[in-house]
């Protein structure tokens, strides 16, 4: 099968692994905080430099305005956040940044690459942890080179279910997390779980160690990585409603089958969040 991104995709590999290092040094030394959207909306220094280092190693190399970029921190700041069919970066410089300003050890870069709105690849790196996972569409999904395949358990009642409850912290939202989760545990299964990373949470589902990730309010560049992962390792990626998987709406159902996802989706109370490509942009 031709490979025509493949030096995008090797060269995304790299660029992960010098961020990750950049992050594991700065870990060390005094991290300063600031807050976005609300006050447990975190951003550091560190993901405002290691996303400018991205972009800036994937403009050398591939060259000024061949590519389109959408990255979480240049987004923050006002950039576009609209997927056109030009070949695009999506990046997320410091997913789990709260986890990486507590020293909770879950921090991944997240990097995907869309071309005609298609997710051609996806490369995420757990830094802390080591763990370089990676996939191209159509060639499988990796971890340090390893393949990877989600987990084959089909009985809720045997499976772990990941979600977050994100940055909103509005009561109204806050019940219907707290609500869903509370519905799906008494299901029962065997357990729930959150990494703090959204990245970190789909490579959990594509390497079997739990069988569906779901979220509503994350962002493009929490998941596209992630969702080339999955996919790659044998999974599905749904809307929250059952409907066709959309990168841009900021909610996801993400599983090893239909089976769990259906099951899971029975149990989503869903409320309205803004899409990323309806977010407000720099005049
Ligand atoms: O660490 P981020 O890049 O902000 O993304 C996190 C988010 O902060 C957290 O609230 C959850 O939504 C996670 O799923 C995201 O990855
Ligand atoms: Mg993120």
């Amino acid at each position: 099968m031709e490979d025509p991104w493949k030096r995008e995709f090797e060269f995304a590999v790299e660029v992960a692994r010098k961020a990750g290092a950049e992050i594991r040094k700065a870990g060390e030394s005094e991290i300063r905080v600031m807050t976005k959207s609300c006050t447990v909306d975190l951003v550091t220094k560190t993901d405002e430099r290691v996303e400018k280092i991205i972009i800036g190693s994937l403009k050398e190399e591939f060259g000024e305005g061949t590519h389109c970029f959408i990255g979480e921190e240049s987004v923050a700041k006002g950039e576009a956040c609209v997927l056109t069919d030009k070949p695009t970066w999506i990046i997320d410089p410091v997913d789990g940044t709260t986890n990486f300003v507590h020293g909770f050890p879950f921090v991944a870069v997240s990097i995907g690459f869309a071309v005609n709105k298609e997710l051609e690849f996806g490369v995420v790196y757990s830094c802390l942890e080591d763990k370089m996972y990676k996939a191209q569409k159509g060639k499988g999904a990796f971890c340090n080179d390893e393949p990877i395949q989600v987990s084959d358990v089909q009985d809720i009642k045997k499976s772990i279910i990941i979600s977050e409850h994100g940055v909103d912290r509005s009561p109204e939202k806050v019940t219907k997390i707290f609500s869903t989760m509370q519905k799906i545990l008494c299901i029962p299964v065997h357990g729930l779980r959150g990494s703090g990373t959204a990245a970190t949470n789909m490579c959990l589902v594509a390497c079997g160690a739990v069988e569906a990730f779901f979220e509503i309010g994350i962002h493009c560049w929490d998941i596209a990585a992630g969702a080339v992962i999955v996919k790659e390792a044998g999974g599905l990626l749904l809307d929250v409603n059952g409907g066709p998987f959309d990168l841009m709406s900021r909610r996801m159902v993400s599983a090893n089958s239909d089976t769990i996802a259906q099951r899971i989706i029975k149990e989503i109370e869903i409320f309205p969040v803004v899409r990323d490509d309806a977010l407000v942009q720099k005049k």
